[in-house]
Order: C-alpha cells, then sequence, then structure tokens
C-alpha cells in the first residue's frame, strides 16, 4: 500500500466531511485546497478558487476581505464575521502554518455558515423582549388586581385590608359610609377580586323598589302567581345573581316585615318565588351597604337585631372624603380622564386648581367631586382649568387663605407632591414614573415613600 496516497485519501475524506468550509493556501497566497461546499456558500466554483492566488481573487472583490490574504499579511490568526454574495453570514477563524524552523508556509481558514443560527438569535431577541414587556404588563396588571383603589391614607389603607381579605370568601359584608364616599364602588371592586368575577354583579337599591314590588323584585314569581304577573314567571335578583354579587344597597331602607323575610332567606340560603313550590338554593354573595346608623335604627325599632347581626359578619366602614384629602388630587385626575373620555376632551386642572379642590370638604363626598369635576370640564370653554380666584376665593378652607404666604420651598413641595402623587397614580411603577420624569430610579423611589407610601 502507498502510505503517502493513503494518508491523502484520509485527509481529504476528514476535510469533505468537516462542518467548516476550509481552505488552504501557501506562504504566497496560492489556494491549494477549497471545500466542495464553498460553491453554495460563496457562490463560487472551486475550479475558480484552487490554484488560484487568494491576493488575486481578493483583488477582483470575490473576498472581501479574505481571512487568508489578512492572516498571510499580518502572520497572525484572524476571526471575523463576513456576509458572502450570497447572503450568508459566515463566522471564520484564519491560522498562519509555520514550519519546524517557525517561517510560515501558508494559511488555512474555517469557516461556519451562522445564517440560521443568526436569525434564531435575532428571533430569541424579539422574543426575549417581547417576554420583558408582557412581563411588565403582567406586572401592572397584577399591580392593579391587588390595589384596585388609590391608598395614600391610612384608614383607607385599613378598608382596603379588609376588603381585599374577605373579598374571594363568602361571607356577608356590610359597607358603612356617608353617601357618596363611594360604597358601591368599593362592592363592585370587590366583586371584581373575587372569584365571581366573571358572573353578574347585581345592585338593588333597597330604598328605590316600592313595598309591594319588593318581594317579587327580589325572589320573582311563578307563572299566575298574581293578576297580571307575566308569561312565563320572572326571575328575581337573587336568580338573576346567579354565583355572582347580590349588592344590596340602602338596606337601612328595608321595610321590617321584608327584613324578617331576607333573613329567613340568609340563614335557610334558601327560597322561593311568589306563588311557587320549590326551594331555590342561593348561590350569590351578598354584600350590603347603608348610610344609616343601623344600630341606632336598632335601638330606634327601626332595624331588626338579628337581620343587624347576619349581614354584618364583616363590617367596612368608609370614611367620608374631608377625612382622606390625600386621595382628592389622584381622585380629580381619574375622574378628570373618565369625564374626558365620556365626551372626548382634553381637559384638565392645573396644579393650583387641583391643589385648591383638594383643601375642599366635599360633603357629597366622591359624588359632589364627580358631578363638581365634569360641571367644570364641560363648561370651561378651553382644555386648561385654572383657579378662578374671584369665583373661588369667598369659600372657605381656600387654597389661597392656606398657602398664599408660605415660604417659597412649602410651595414648590407641595406642587412637587401633587404632581408625584398623580404621575404615580398613572404609572404605579418606580422604572416607569423614572422614565416619564426623567429621572432616576432610586430618586422616584424616594420621592414615592416620601409623598405616598409616608402618608
Ligand atoms: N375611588 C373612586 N374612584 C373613582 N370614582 C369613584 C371612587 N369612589 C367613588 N367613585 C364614584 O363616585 C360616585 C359615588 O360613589 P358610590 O355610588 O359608590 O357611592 P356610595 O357610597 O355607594 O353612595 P350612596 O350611599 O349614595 O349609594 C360614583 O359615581 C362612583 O363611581
Amino acid at each position: 500500500m502507498n502510505k503517502s496516497k493513503d494518508d491523502s485519501i484520509l485527509l481529504t475524506h476528514i476535510l469533505e466531511h468537516s462542518f467548516d468550509e476550509i481552505f488552504i493556501a501557501d506562504a504566497t497566497g496560492m489556494v491549494l485546497y477549497a471545500s466542495q461546499s464553498t460553491e453554495t456558500v460563496f457562490g463560487i466554483p472551486c475550479e475558480q478558487i484552487v490554484n488560484h492566488n487568494i491576493f488575486e481573487l481578493e483583488k477582483q472583490g470575490l473576498f472581501s476581505p479574505s481571512v487568508i490574504a489578512s492572516v498571510l499579511r499580518t502572520n497572525k490568526e484572524v476571526t471575523l464575521i463576513q456576509e458572502t454574495n450570497h447572503n450568508r453570514k459566515l463566522i471564520i477563524s484564519g491560522y498562519p502554518v509555520y514550519d519546524q524552523s517557525g517561517i510560515v508556509i501558508g494559511a488555512t481558514s474555517f469557516s461556519r455558515d451562522i445564517t440560521e443560527f443568526e436569525s434564531l438569535r435575532k428571533e430569541n431577541e424579539q422574543v426575549a423582549r417581547a417576554l420583558l414587556k408582557y412581563q411588565e404588563e403582567n406586572e401592572k396588571l397584577r399591580e392593579q388586581a391587588t390595589q384596585p383603589f388609590f391608598i395614600s391614607n391610612r384608614k383607607m389603607e385599613k378598608v382596603f385590608e379588609v376588603v381585599s381579605k374577605v373579598a374571594d370568601i363568602n361571607i356577608t359584608v356590610l359597607l358603612e359610609g356617608e353617601s357618596g364616599v363611594g360604597k358601591n364602588h368599593i362592592g363592585y371592586k370587590m366583586h371584581q377580586m373575587s372569584s365571581r368575577k366573571a358572573e353578574p354583579f347585581i345592585e338593588v337599591n333597597c330604598g328605590a323598589i316600592p313595598e309591594s314590588l319588593f318581594e317579587s323584585e327580589l325572589f320573582g314569581y311563578e307563572e299566575g302567581a298574581f293578576t297580571g304577573s307575566k308569561k312565563g314567571g320572572k326571575k328575581g335578583y337573587f336568580e338573576i345573581a346567579g354565583k355572582g354579587t347580590l349588592f344590596l344597597d340602602e338596606i337601612g331602607e328595608l321595610p321590617l316585615n321584608l327584613q324578617v323575610k331576607l333573613l329567613s332567606v340568609l340563614q335557610n340560603q334558601t327560597f322561593m318565588r311568589i306563588g311557587g313550590t320549590k326551594k331555590i338554593e342561593v348561590n350569590c354573595r351578598i354584600i350590603c351597604a347603608t348610610n344609616q346608623n343601623l344600630e341606632k335604627m336598632i335601638k330606634e325599632r327601626k332595624f331588626r337585631e338579628d337581620l343587624y347581626y347576619r349581614i354584618n359578619v364583616i363590617k367596612v366602614e368608609i370614611p367620608p372624603l374631608r377625612e382622606r384629602k390625600e386621595e382628592i388630587i389622584p381622585l380629580i385626575y381619574e375622574i378628570t380622564e373618565q369625564v374626558n373620555r365620556k365626551y372626548q376632551l382634553n381637559s384638565y386642572f392645573t396644579p393650583t386648581m387641583a391643589a385648591w379642590l383638594s383643601q375642599q370638604n366635599w360633603p357629597g363626598n366622591v359624588r359632589e367631586l364627580q358631578n363638581y369635576i365634569e360641571k367644570k370640564i364641560i363648561t370651561s370653554s378651553g382644555n386648561e382649568i385654572d383657579l378662578d380666584w374671584g369665583e373661588e376665593e369667598t369659600k372657605k378652607d381656600s387654597f389661597t387663605q392656606s398657602t398664599k404666604e408660605i415660604p417659597l420651598n412649602d410651595y414648590i413641595e407641595t406642587l412637587e407632591k401633587e404632581y408625584i402623587v398623580r404621575m404615580y397614580h398613572k404609572y404605579p411603577s418606580s422604572i416607569k414614573l423614572a422614565e416619564i420624569l426623567g429621572i432616576s430610579q432610586s430618586t422616584a423611589n424616594r420621592k414615592i415613600q416620601k409623598y405616598v407610601e409616608q402618608r
């Protein structure tokens, strides 16, 4: 057997089966070997390369630059990424080849096609970016879900704590507070926070339904139950609420005889339609609300004590707005956004106006503030709604009187506080806040702590 011939066959076999495209050139740049796959990658047939000088080929622009030529010029290893005329992206490494005395006798280069790898990398980057975005959105949604109200007041923090704890527990909750403080609003938020959120939320104003209709409205009736009853009968609110939430507003307005009926339903967890014989199970969760002093009503024998204890498993007292003035500014911006959306406007209250509004007492609570804002927006001529000193200075508790002659630093801090609270309400994340306000995240965190959390 001819050993050197066999060695040559073995060497060619290895070269041809390598994953890389391989070039071998002598010290003058004459190409001695080029892999067969070179044509697919570079778009140049092997015959145009082998036995041609690499410096010439480079001059002709077939390789720009040629790694082999670079190696021979510098006698150093070279690695670069190159895009071929065939739109393939390659990572190419070239190495000088030395003889035993250390003289360069040629060069080799190994190219790996990374086109697919590159597009996968790009795709991967896109997926990573999209994932980050979803994570941010998810984080935002999670924050919103766990913090459904804007809370910047200790008393409201307590309200939120209790409400969040019991939102998904099937116990009757009694919400107490002056008219307009947001009892319905909180009742609905509780429903949204519960696993019943996809089911109906049915609001019943106990004070608005005539006594004679109350039973049929609440429990429904069977066909023919009374003259004028609908064909096929009618579902009552308990049935309509299904597995959702039944919000019994103004429970104190319920006449005594109906209080007995409601108590019986709550105790037995079943009811019957008027004229019906079948017991229907109560599946809904009950939330009651009142702006009356039920304990006083019990003493006056206007409200049944047994029903009171039944609905008062958990009592949540919602403070009036005047006891949580810190929340007025965020509310102003939230309500303004709602009104703007409703009328497709772009109105806004100046910080001075917002600060002034936050000093007022609002005896009608959030509802009064809401009506005021809506009226102001509708009746104002421009987008900006500023404090009209002439109109407002007669009112008590005015911002002018309390802050007109305060030190400049205090005034600036008041404005800064208002702005941070408003922006944090809109972007409840220190990263986003920092980005919007052009400040560092640590500054944003400090300001959130100072103005939002420490109150
Ligand atoms: N935190 C809040 N954010 C935005 N709007 C609110 C908030 N709280 C209350 N509101 C709005 O204020 C108005 C009055 O609130 P709501 O009806 O919940 O008060 P209420 O205490 O149930 O009043 P009532 O005792 O008269 O039934 C509603 O239009 C409600 O949407």
